[in-house]
C-alpha cells in the first residue's frame, strides 16, 4: 500500500510538468496577481527613489547651506508623502498576493477532493487514509512555494530599479557593482543546491511523525490492550530526534548562507564603494548626498536576494507536491461510470444477475457466473464461509466496482442506464459498521436532505424501532453525536442507520451483515424493525446467523466465487448439502451456550441454596 517512488527525485520535465499543471490553479486570482506585482513594482521604484529626495536635500541645500523652512517642509513632506506610497504598495504587494495565493489553495484543495468524489474503490485500495489525507491538505498548502514568484518578482524588479539609481549616481562604480551579481547569482544556487535536499528530508520527517501520531491515536484501545505504550513512545521519540537532527542542518545552512553571507557581502559592497569614492576623493570633491543615495541603493540590491533564497529552499518541495496533486487529478482508476444518457428510473425493484463475473484485482476471479432474478418485493439471503464473495456481490451491485463479464438488470434495464443518484437514491444500502457524523440525530438521518421534514424523520425512527431509545435520550433528536458516533452502542448505531436508510424511501435494500453487530437487548427491536423495512421491497441480504434469513424467498449458498446451492431454508435443508450443515453447526453452537448458560444458572441456584 505504501508508495515506493516518492522519494527519488523528479525529472527536469516532471518539474516542467507540475510547474505547468499547478499553475492552472492560479487562473481565478490572476488580476489579484498581477496588481500584487504591479505594487511590488512600485514599491522598488519608491525604493530607490527615497535616497534621491535625501541626497538632493543634503547635497543641493544642507552642504551649502541653503535650508530655509521652506525647503525643510518641502523636503520633509516629499519625503513623508514618498513614505506613504511606499507604505500602501508594500501593503498592496503581500495582502493582494497572500489572498491569492490563499484562494489558490482552496481552489487546489477543492479540485482534488472533488476529483476523489470520483475515483473507484480500487482506487482506494491502493491508497492509505493516511496518505490521501496529507496530500489533500499538506500538498496543497503551497504558501512558501508561491512566494518564490512573488520574490522572484520583486527581487528581479528591485535589482534593476537598484542598478537604474546606481547608474544615475556614478556610471563607474555601478560598473564595478555589476561584477557582484555573478556573485549572488552563485550564492543563491549554492544555497538551493545544499538546502532543499535538507529541507526534503525535515519534511520527510515530519511526515512520519503525523503518520506515526495518527495511528497511535487511532489505535490507542489495541496499544493500551497489549501494553505497547512504552515501544510506541520510544519510536516515536526516535522519528522525532530524526527530525531534530534534519531542523538542526536546516538552521545550519540557513544560519550560515542566508542573512550571514548574504549580509557579508552586503558589507564587501559597501566597503567597495567606499573605497572606490575615496580614491575619487582624491582627484575631485565627492558630495556625502551622493555616497549616502549609492550605499543605499547597494544594500536594495542584496536585501530581495536574501528573502528570495529563504523562499527558494522550499521550492523543490513544491514542485514535488504539484506533482503528486497532478498525479491524482490525472488519475484514471474511475468509479464505475454509467451509459452517457442514463435516464432510467428504478419503478418496481426486480433485481437480475445473469453470469455476473468479477475480480479486484483483474486476475483472480472472486465471483463467478453468477446468476439469480429477484422478483419485487421479495427477500434473497446470500450465506457462505467468510470470503466467499458475498459482500463482493454487492460491491459491484452498488456500482463500487466494476464488473467485467455478464449483466446486472434492474426492471429489465441495464443497471447503467440509470444515473448513478437514482441507484444510491432507492437502493438503501445498510452495511456492519453504521458510520455517524459529527452532528445530531437529526442531521445524520437527514443526511443533509433538506426536504425531508422532522415529522418523517421521526416517522422512519418510529418504524424501524430506534424511535424508543432517542426519546429516552436527554436531548432526543437533537442530541449530538460525536466522531465515529462512538457515544452510541453499535446497536443503537444500527437503528439510526436504519432510519436514515429507510428515510428515503428506497425500492430496494440491501443488508450486509446488519444484524452481526447488534447486542442482545436491542436484537428484537432490529428484527422487528428489519421486518417492518422488508416489507414491499425487494431485499439482497447478507448474514452469518441463519436464523435471521429463514424467511428469505430464497437462499442462495456462496463458496469461492460461485452459487453452490439455492432454495428456500425447508428446501436446503432437505437437501442436506452445505447449508444443512452450516445450519447444524449453528444450532449446536447455539445449544451448546444454552446448556453453557442453564448449567451456570444451576451453579448459581447451587449455591444460594447451599
Ligand atoms: N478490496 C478488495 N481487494 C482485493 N480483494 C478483495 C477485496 N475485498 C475482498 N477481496 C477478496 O475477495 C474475496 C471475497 O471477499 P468478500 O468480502 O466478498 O467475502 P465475504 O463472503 O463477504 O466474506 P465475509 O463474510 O468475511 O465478509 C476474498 O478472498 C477477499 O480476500
Amino acid at each position: 500500500m505504501e508508495h515506493k517512488d516518492e522519494s527519488r527525485t523528479l525529472t527536469f520535465r516532471e518539474q516542467w510538468s507540475a510547474l505547468r499543471f499547478i499553475f492552472q490553479f492560479t487562473k481565478r486570482q490572476r488580476s489579484l496577481f498581477l496588481l500584487a506585482l504591479l505594487s511590488g513594482f512600485f514599491l522598488a521604484v519608491v525604493n530607490v527613489a527615497q535616497p534621491f529626495i535625501l541626497k538632493q536635500f543634503l547635497d543641493v541645500h544642507l552642504a551649502k547651506e541653503d535650508t530655509t523652512m521652506k525647503v525643510i517642509f518641502f523636503f520633509a513632506g516629499l519625503y513623508l508623502i514618498s513614505s506613504f506610497f511606499k507604505a500602501i504598495f508594500w501593503f498592496g504587494q503581500w495582502f493582494l498576493f497572500e489572498m491569492g495565493i490563499v484562494r489558490t489553495q482552496v481552489d487546489t484543495r477543492n479540485a482534488v477532493y472533488k476529483k476523489i468524489h470520483t475515483l473507484g474503490m480500487r482506487y482506494f485500495d491502493q491508497k492509505s487514509t493516511g496518505w490521501l489525507i496529507t496530500r489533500i491538505t499538506n500538498d496543497t498548502n503551497l504558501f512558501e512555494f508561491w512566494f518564490v514568484f512573488l520574490m522572484l518578482a520583486t527581487g528581479i524588479f528591485s535589482v534593476f530599479s537598484a542598478f537604474v539609481g546606481l547608474f544615475a549616481l556614478d556610471k563607474q562604480i555601478a560598473a564595478v557593482m555589476l561584477l557582484f551579481l555573478p556573485v549572488l547569482l552563485l550564492a543563491i544556487y549554492l544555497y538551493q543546491h545544499f538546502s532543499s535536499s535538507a529541507y526534503q528530508q525535515m519534511r520527510g520527517k515530519l511526515s512520519d511523525l503525523n503518520t506515526k501520531l495518527n495511528e497511535y491515536i487511532s489505535g490507542m484501545k489495541i496499544i493500551q490492550q497489549f501494553n505497547q505504550e512504552e515501544r510506541l513512545q520510544k519510536s516515536f521519540e526516535e522519528t522525532n530526534e530524526e527530525y531534530l537532527a534534519m531542523r538542526r542542518k536546516v538552521i545550519k545552512i540557513n544560519s550560515l548562507l542566508l542573512n550571514s553571507f548574504v549580509g557579508l557581502l552586503n558589507n564587501f559592497g559597501v566597503i567597495i564603494v567606499l573605497a572606490l569614492f575615496s580614491i575619487r576623493s582624491f582627484e575631485h570633491l565627492v558630495v556625502a548626498g551622493v555616497v549616502y543615495a549609492f550605499v543605499t541603493n547597494v544594500q536594495q540590491l542584496f536585501q530581495p536576494i536574501s528573502n528570495l533564497m529563504e523562499f527558494l529552499a522550499t521550492f523543490s518541495d513544491g514542485l514535488v507536491a504539484s506533482h503528486r496533486i497532478r498525479q491524482i487529478m490525472n488519475e484514471t482508476e474511475l468509479a464505475p461510470q454509467q451509459n452517457e444518457n442514463a435516464s432510467e428510473e428504478i419503478e418496481f425493484g426486480k433485481i437480475e444477475f445473469q453470469n455476473v463475473s468479477f475480480s479486484y484485482d483483474g486476475e483472480n476471479k472472486i465471483l463467478k457466473n453468477i446468476s439469480f432474478t429477484i422478483q419485487p418485493g421479495e427477500t434473497f439471503a446470500f450465506v457462505g464461509h467468510t470470503g466467499s464473495g458475498k459482500s463482493s456481490i454487492i460491491n459491484v451491485f452498488m456500482r463500487f466496482y466494476e464488473f467485467y463479464e455478464g449483466k446486472i438488470l434492474i426492471d429489465d434495464k441495464d443497471i447503467r442506464d440509470f444515473p448513478i443518484e437514482d441507484l444510491r437514491k432507492k437502493i438503501g444500502l445498510v452495511l456492519q459498521d453504521a458510520f455517524l457524523f459529527v452532528g445530531d440525530i437529526k442531521s445524520n438521518i437527514r443526511l443533509m436532505n433538506e426536504t425531508i421534514s422532522d415529522a418523517e424523520i421521526i416517522r422512519a425512527a418510529q418504524f424501524t424501532q430506534a424511535h424508543h431509545f432517542i426519546e429516552g435520550l436527554e436531548e432526543g433528536y437533537n442530541a449530538e453525536v460525536i466522531e465515529r458516533g462512538d457515544s452510541f452502542s453499535s446497536g443503537q448505531r444500527q437503528l439510526l442507520n436504519f432510519a436514515r436508510t429507510i428515510v428515503t424511501n428506497p425500492k430496494i435494500l440491501v443488508l450486509d451483515e446488519a444484524t452481526a453487530n447488534i447486542d442482545t437487548e436491542t436484537e428484537s427491536m432490529i428484527q422487528k424493525g428489519l421486518e417492518n423495512m422488508r416489507k414491499n421491497r425487494t431485499t439482497i441480504a447478507i448474514a452469518h446467523r441463519l436464523s435471521t434469513i429463514q424467511d428469505a424467498n430464497q437462499i442462495l449458498v456462496m463458496d469461492k466465487g460461485e452459487i453452490k446451492e439455492r432454495g428456500t431454508h425447508e428446501e436446503l435443508l432437505a437437501v442436506g448439502g452445505l447449508y444443512a450443515q452450516m445450519y447444524q453447526l449453528q444450532v449446536e453452537k447455539k445449544s451448546e451456550r444454552g446448556v453453557l448458560k442453564s448449567a451456570t444458572a444451576n451453579t448459581v441456584v447451587h449455591l444460594l441454596e447451599t
